[in-house]
């Protein structure tokens, strides 16, 4: 399991965060809502940066012990190497309790079979966040306790979703949300009979209890409101011997999403719209430039000289790092210039009272793009010194050349939508060729909530004629600020070491700006 998409807390985190290729179902624990992923999630936007398609989602209804989590799990096994699944459980969406309605439960006198037992609207904003490719905050219930926890579980970035519970089928607002309807069907004993092992071991039951419960209320549910929605299931899936099902269902998903692949990386780069406003130099005095998204430092004879340093083929390891460390902190001292900031009177030592100046902002945090946004991560750390950090991992399919979303971890005023909106993010990343991952790092924020005149990206070198113009039109209020814009991007050939493995040499394409500085990352890090 991966902690990409989720939650880094403990008690939510199902792995120690490991950003290469991931299980399958095989590694799912105990909560039952999950992610999963495996070769990383292609871009879910087109080249204007806005969200081209929604997530898949599946709805799977079936009584209570059916089957449902168990075809969840097959149909992402049967799948195999697909992009980021997440199982959204109904299960979760429990009501929140009194003392006395937990006392009920406890004596098994409580209805959790009705559709009221649900927080439905709740179930339905979350399945609909993951749907639209927005992160959102899912309840945990605890069974043993009868009660919704206080913590949340976050899941972000889901290509399929995957709904199960008893209710899924229930509401007609939500059928409409669901690209494909199972449900599950099996025969009421072979329900019970699993259900009394299911609970008696994971959910602290007695047989006694779970047997008065099943008669009461389960049972009655089930035929009143849960075998009913089986009308509106496009697929009806045995509770057991189901593998012909599965792999059905898995090659009618494999096929749509097929269908909703778009390759995009060389779409961004041919894409070069004219008018654009000039980058303007930052702190420059003249009022009568055009405002510009993207801020060039002033190229002073002392920035040339870091630059012609860095830029230099020979330049020792130690001095690479010295200098990129002090670009660094000059282009965040300029990106920290575009924070808001307001009035504050201040009394000196002297007893004088001075105006001032503070930050009016109520969050500030740092996105690096992994690995070569690592030293201007160092930068923002000097320039402020409590600043939350998050961090992004991107990488190119070396088949398709599309950016691959490997990792997300980002700091929690972003993860929460309610803060996000009062968040400003400086998105650090070492240069913009394609754009490719600035676009995709810039759609992970705004997913999130982040607003856009909110977002400052903060990179050493751009490459004037690749991506620079799709993103500035893509995201015209997010501001870039670079120390050089060069030339050109340059398409090559490089050999593959990373497939050894079959005993070829495979090539891949990169992208090259000249006249440039090479890997930054490579030549800070190794
Ligand atoms: N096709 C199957 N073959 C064998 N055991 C199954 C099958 N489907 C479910 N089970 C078992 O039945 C129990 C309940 O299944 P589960 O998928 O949790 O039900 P639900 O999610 O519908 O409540 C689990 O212990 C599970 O391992
Ligand atoms: O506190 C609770 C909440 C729910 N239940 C029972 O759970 C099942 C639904 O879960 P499945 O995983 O689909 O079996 C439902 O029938 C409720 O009776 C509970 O016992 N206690």
């Amino acid at each position: 399991m991966s902690d990409v998409f989720q939650d880094e807390s403990p008690d939510v985190s199902l792995d120690g965060g490991n950003f290469g290729s991931l299980p399958t179902s095989t590694t799912i624990h105990a909560l039952k809502n999950t992610v999963l992923k495996s070769h990383g999630r292609p871009p879910w936007y087109g080249e204007d940066g806005q969200p081209i398609s929604d997530a898949f989602v599946i709805g799977i209804a079936g009584g209570s012990a059916s089957g449902k989590t168990h075809v969840a799990r097959q149909i992402v096994q049967s799948l195999g190497s697909i992009p980021t699944v997440v199982i959204l459980s109904q299960d979760s969406f429990y009501k929140r309790h009194t003392p006395e309605e937990v006392a009920l439960a406890m004596e098994n006198k409580m209805d959790f079979d009705h559709p009221d037992a649900l927080d439905m609207p709740m179930f339905t904003q979350c399945l609909m966040d993951l749907k639209k490719c927005r992160q959102t905050n899912v309840p945990v219930y605890s069974f043993q306790e009868h009660q919704r926890l206080d913590e949340t579980q976050y899941l972000y970035g889901a290509t399929i979703v995957i709904a199960e519970g008893i209710m899924t089928l229930q509401d007609p607002a939500l059928r409409g949300v669901y690209d494909l309807k199972i449900f599950v069907q099996a025969d009421s004993d072979l329900m019970l009979a699993r259900r009394i092992r299911r609970d008696v071991k994971e959910r602290g039951r007695s047989v006694e209890g779970v047997l008065d419960q099943y008669l009461r209320y389960v049972k009655p549910a089930y035929d009143n409101f849960v075998l009913p929605t089986s009308r509106y299931a496009d697929i009806i899936v045995p509770g057991s011997d189901n593998h012909i099902a599965i792999e059905l269902i898995s090659t009618h998903v494999r096929r749509q999403l097929r269908e909703r692949a778009r390759r995009f990386r060389p779409k961004i780069v041919s894409r070069r719209p004219t008018g654009l406003p000039l980058p303007v130099e930052l702190w420059s005095n003249s009022s009568e430039q055009t405002p510009s998204n993207l801020i060039v430092l002033p190229q002073t004879p002392q920035l040339k000289g870091i630059y012609t340093i860095l830029r230099d083929e020979a330049t020792a390891k130690q001095d690479f790092i010295f200098f990129v460390d002090r670009l660094a902190t000059l282009l965040i001292e300029a990106a920290v210039e575009l924070l808001p900031f307001r009035p504050r009177s201040i009394e000196t030592p002297c007893g004088v009272e001075a105006p001032g100046k503070e930050l009016d902002a109520v969050c500030v945090c740092g996105v690096t793009i992994l690995r070569s946004g690592g030293p201007l991560e160092r930068g923002l750390q000097r320039v402020i010194n409590d600043v939350l950090l998050g961090s992004l991992l991107v990488q190119t399919d070396l088949v398709t050349s599309e950016p691959l979303l490997l990792h997300v971890m980002l700091p929690v005023c972003i993860r929460d939508r309610t803060k996000a909106k009062n968040t400003w993010v400086f998105l650090l990343d070492a240069q913009i060729g394609t754009a490719a991952s600035a676009f995709m790092a810039i759609r992970v924020l705004l997913d999130h909530g982040i607003l856009q005149d909110h977002i400052v990206f903060v990179t050493f070198l751009v490459a004037g004629d690749g991506g620079i113009s799709a993103l500035r039109w893509a995201f015209p209020e997010v501001r870039i600020v670079a120390g050089a814009v060069d030339a050109h991007l340059r398409e090559c050939w490089v050999e593959d070491d990373t497939d050894e493995s079959e005993g070829q040499i495979r090539r891949r394409k990169v992208w090259v700006i000249e006249p440039g500085m090479g890997q930054i990352g490579d030549r800070y890090y190794l």
